[in-house]
Parts: C-alpha cells; structure tokens; sequence
C-alpha cells in the first residue's frame, strides 16, 4: 500500500501541517455541509409550519366571517380577504441582530383564475424569491374549494392525495382539508438568518483552518525538533564522528530511540577506539618484528639478508651513476681457540664486543652487518679504494689495541680483511666472493691484515 502512493520529499513538519490541514479541511467540509443541509431542512420545515398555520387561521377566519366558502366567494375572494387581514411582513432592512419571524408570512393559496386569489407580488427586500407555498383546499366533502393544478373547483380529491391532508377546524367541526404544495418563499427576514448562518459557518470554518495551521506548526516543530537531533548525529556518524549524544527530551517513543540511539554511539565509539588501538599496537609489533627479522639476535647488527638486499641497490647505483663503492669481508683470527679456551659465552662476548667497535668505527652512511659466525661485513657507499683501506686498516689497529684484558685476561682479538672496491665486476655478489678471496689471502698472509685487491 505504501509503495503505491507518490514519494514527495517533504519535511516531517511540512508533511504534518499538510495532514493536519486536509483533515481539518476534510471533517470541517462534512460536518459544515451536513449541519448546513440539516438547518435548511428545518428551516424549511419550520416554515411550511407558519404558512400552514397562517393559512388555517385565514381559512377559519373567513369560514367565521362569511358563514361558508359559497357566500364567502360571493362577496370577497379568499386572496383578497388573506391579504386584507394580515400585517405587511417586515423585512431585515434595518440590520442588526435578527429578532424571531414573529410575523404571519405571506402564502399564496392558489387561487389562479378567480378575481382576488392572485399570487402576492415579488416581496420589495428583494433576494432569493422561489414559488411560495401553495395549498389544496377541499371541503369537508373532500371537494376541491379552488383552481390548483390538477384541480378544478368541485373536483374531488385524489386518494393518493387524501392520506396528506390536515382538517381545518372550526368550533370542534371540520370546515376543510388543506395541504401545502411547493418550495418556500424566504422573507427578507428568513433570507438574513441563512446569510447569518452561512457567514457564521464561512468564519468557523476559516478559524478552525488558521487554527490547525498553527497547532499544526507547534507540533510539528516540536515532533520533528527530536528527530532533527537523531538525523543530525546519524549524519555526523556516517562522517566519521561516532561519539554522539542527542537530548533526551521526552519519555515516549522518540525519547526511548534517542537512549538508545545514545547508548549505540557510545558502544560503537568505545569499540571503535579499542580496535584502533588494537591496530596501532599489531602495527608496531609488525614494524617491531620486521626490524627484528632484519637483525642479528645475538650482536644486535643488521643480519646477511639486510645487507644482500641494500647492497643491491647500493651496487646498482655506483654501477649506473659510476660512483666508487666498496666492499669489505672480516674474520676473527683463531676464533675456534677463543671458543675452546675461554668458553662459548667468551666468544659470544668477542663478538658482541666487536659488533661495537664497527658499529663505532665506521660512518653512518657505511653498512655494517653480521654475515654470519665470525664473519663480518662492511659497505662503503661513495667510497674508493684508499679511503675504505685507511677505514679498514684503522679498524684493525682499533681491534688489536682494544683492551680484551676485560673479557678474560689472556685474550688477545685480531681481525682478517678482504677489501674489494671492483664496481666493474658482474654483480654485488662477484664483488663479494672477490672480497672473500682476499680475506683468504689475508689469512694465508699471517692474519691481522687488511689484503685490497
Ligand atoms: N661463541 C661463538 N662461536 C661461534 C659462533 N659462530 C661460529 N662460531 C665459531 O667460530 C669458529 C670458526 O672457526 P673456524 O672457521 O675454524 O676459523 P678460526 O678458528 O677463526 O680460524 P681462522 O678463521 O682460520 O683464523 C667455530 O669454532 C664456530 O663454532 C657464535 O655465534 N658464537
């Protein structure tokens, strides 16, 4: 059912206003037009009643004055004497409130073809004029007393016309049967009361609409002020500022959604915030793990895979922008005897304490790493041959004169180099076994030397 009526893209006040209005509109339209149709069917009634009345009292009166119809009609007819004894009816000229139709109204009884029975003049007030009523008159032998369409005077009255007549009564006899026929004829007077009713109705009708138009804003502010708030925070959620909090201003059901809707932007926030927690820690532990995938356990120093992988790059560089770049392999002299004299925990510490002493020595843009074992390497970005061999041989005195006495007393440390600075060779690892070719001359030369190529 709702899909089938038209979307219009209103606000929820507008959208009540236009309710409350066409409702208004609506009921005011029935019960205005049923009350309106009542009181004219009761007017009208009302009415018929008084010329019904007039008209018996003209008829008693001119039974009375001339003894029958017969020698009434000799001497006056009936128009004539109706008008003779009735007051002129009074009209609404002078304004003001309207006083009750005290006054006989004028009938017009039908009388067409006899001299006197002519129906009364337009009444000088003017307005709505319809044929008066008129009235069958029949005698007390049911004969017709007058000319009214279908009858003739002496025409005896129809059957089904029988049932609606009413007796004329005079001294406790029936003189006649009368009958009214036709539409009312409005006085001045009766047409002022209708005015006044329909002004009154116009009027109810415009306040009753100026009033809802204006309860109609109250509530619908009111209404849609709540709403306003949820759709606002809604909003500002979906852009990204999940803590929200609307006022709660009432108990009914837009309060218990605004609670609700509270207590859900407080949890999703809450939420929100352990998980962007939860994700900054998982991301430091990821770059923590990272780094520590890229380093040596035991000397702390960039491992084998950190080095490959940088000096890749390093090498591919000095290649294409020709720039000097060397490379260098050391080894701790007689390792093993240090490991079987003094302990493997001594040896761990010689290495760690030499992973100091490069990490010292050398630049920082140089690359220092264990490659594994005793073995060690250092990368010299932008460096030629004699300045990496100044580097590498200060190195060496540096380890020979370090006081090992520390570690263990007896403990004498030499290192062996292989230096190789050749970025013409095919790739990073030919400059590599290059270097390691020279560390085994340096070995095989006596150790504590630095051999270049
Ligand atoms: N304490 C300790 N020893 C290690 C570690 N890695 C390798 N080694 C030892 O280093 C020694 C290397 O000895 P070799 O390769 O024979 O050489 P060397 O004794 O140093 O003799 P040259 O190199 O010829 O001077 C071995 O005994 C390994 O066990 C380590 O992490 N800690």
């Amino acid at each position: 059912m709702a899909t089938l009526l038209p979307r219009w893209n209103l606000s929820l006040r507008t959208e009540l206003i236009a309710c409350l209005l066409v409702t208004s509109l609506a009921s005011t339209a029935i019960v205005g037009g049923l009350t309106y149709q009542r009181l004219m069917k009761k007017f009208n009634t009302l009415v018929m009643q008084e010329a019904s009345k007039n008209f018996t009292n003209d008829v008693q009166k001119y039974f009375k004055t001339y003894g029958s119809w017969e020698e009434g009609q000799k001497v006056e007819g009936f128009r004539a004497f109706s008008e003779r004894h009735r007051p002129p009816p009074r009209t609404d000229a002078g304004g003001g409130v309207l006083p009750p139709p005290a006054e006989p109204r004028p009938v017009g009884p039908g009388l067409v073809a006899q001299p006197g029975n002519q129906p009364p003049p337009p009444s000088p007030g003017g307005g709505l004029h319809r044929p008066p009523f008129r009235f069958y008159l029949f005698g007390a032998d049911y004969r017709s007393l007058f000319t009214l369409a279908p009858y003739k005077p002496g025409d005896p009255i129809r059957d089904e016309d029988r049932a609606r007549m009413f007796p004329i009564l005079l001294d406790e006899k029936v003189i006649a049967y009368s009958s009214p026929q036709g539409e009312p004829n409005y006085s001045d007077l009766d047409l002022g009361y209708l005015s006044a009713m329909r002004e009154s109705l116009v009027l109810g009708t415009t306040m009753g609409l100026a009033l809802t138009l204006v309860l109609g804003l109250f509530l619908g502010n009111r209404l849609s002020r709540s709403l306003r708030h949820l759709t606002g925070a809604v909003q500002a959620m979906g852009e990204g500022a999940l803590r929200q909090q609307v006022p709660v201003e009432s108990d009914n059901e837009v309060g218990v959604l605004a609670q609700a809707f509270n207590r859900m932007s407080d949890e999703i926030a809450r939420q929100y915030e352990d998980l962007r927690q939860s994700h900054t820690q998982i991301e430091a532990m990821a770059a923590q793990m990272r780094e520590l995938s890229l380093r040596d356990a035991l000397t702390g120093l960039h491992n084998r895979r950190h080095f490959d992988n940088q000096c890749a790059q390093f090498f591919a560089s000095a290649q294409r922008y020709e720039r000097p770049f060397s490379v260098m392999l050391c080894d701790i002299d007689h390792f093993k005897s240090v490991n079987d004299r003094f302990s493997h925990a001594t040896g761990d510490e010689v290495l760690c304490r030499l992973g100091e002493i490069l990490q010292q020595s050398m630049r920082g843009s140089d690359l220092v790493a264990r490659y594994g074992g005793e073995e060690f390497v250092v990368a010299f970005p932008e460096t030629d041959l004699v300045h990496a061999r100044e580097a590498c041989e200060s190195l060496r005195q540096h380890v020979e004169t370090y006081p090992w006495h520390e570690v263990h007393p007896d403990l004498r440390i030499t290192i062996s180099m292989g230096l190789c600075s050749d970025t013409n060779l095919a790739s990073f690892d030919r400059m590599l076994e290059a270097a390691d070719a020279l560390l085994y001359r340096a070995k095989h030369g006596g150790r504590n030397l630095v051999c270049t190529d």
